[in-house]
């Protein structure tokens, strides 16, 4: 389904990424993994159209997006959850899930998709009316994440959902993406809670010095204690 081959992605003088290449099949969980500053964000703004690489390409579904502006990319089926998540905090939860339909002119489509992501999520049909800024952490990323399905995707692309949150909310985050597992949404996740993440994920790719260092199912990675010392700074 996406297809990253050799991509390079330098900020001015400075590389930062280096011939990183990933796959990730049709219902697949594909985690990015790696320590601080490895290049896994800027991978993704440069799978994502925020960062132009230098060289490489991205296929989605057989096309060729390299360099396609991003807000173009849900008309595609791709959602991108960005670090920073982009709410509209002064508008209410269902007008936010409302905006992630923009590429949909179809009203009773629009309607069926918000029925689905309140049954997955019922906590924002309880607080439909609430303002978007008033949620909790996690639930905002919920609420992010809601929003990402409301176009229909047949890709999400999440960059470290359970950043700068508190325990609980790490936890809401996680149920979250249990059920994007579920669902069988195909997902790609960059994060730092590794254990965690390689429980939801099929597969993983380690970053490490802006290069895949090695990639590995979730099952072989959690069992190798060298990897997990080595790469991921966890383990005994
Ligand atoms: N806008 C920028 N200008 C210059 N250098 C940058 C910029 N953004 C990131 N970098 C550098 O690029 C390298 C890779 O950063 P990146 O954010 O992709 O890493 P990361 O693996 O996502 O790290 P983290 O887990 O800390 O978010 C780092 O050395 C970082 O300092």
């Amino acid at each position: 389904m996406l297809k990253v081959n050799n991509l390079n992605v330098s900020y001015g003088y400075l590389q930062v990424v280096w011939n990183v290449s990933l796959e990730v099949g049709e219902g697949e969980m594909v985690a990015i993994l790696g320590p601080n500053g490895a290049g896994k964000t800027t991978t993704l703004k440069s799978i994502t159209g925020l960062l132009a690489p230098m060289d490489g390409s991205v296929q989605f579904l057989g096309q060729d997006i390299t360099g396609t502006p991003t807000h173009q990319l849900p008309h595609l089926g791709l959602a991108f959850i960005p670090e920073e998540r982009n709410l509209f905090s002064a508008m209410s939860v269902e007008d936010n899930l409302l905006m992630g339909a923009f590429t949909i002119k179809d009203k009773a489509q629009i309607k069926k998709n918000l029925r689905y992501v309140y049954d997955l999520f019922p906590r924002l049909e309880e607080r439909d009316v609430q303002l978007a800024g008033t949620m909790s952490g996690g639930e905002r990323q919920m609420l992010a994440i809601a929003r990402g399905l409301m176009s229909n995707p047949k890709l999400i692309i999440l960059d470290e959902p359970s950043m700068g949150l508190s325990p609980e909310n790490v936890v809401a985050v996680f149920e979250t993406i249990e059920k994007l597992r579920e669902e069988k949404v195909t997902v790609v996740i960059v994060e730092q809670n590794v254990d965690t993440t390689l429980k939801f994920a099929n597969r993983a790719y380690v970053m490490e010095q802006g290069r895949v260092a090695m990639e590995d199912t979730s099952e072989n990675i959690l069992s190798n204690d060298h990897v997990r010392k080595m790469y991921l700074g966890i383990g005994d």
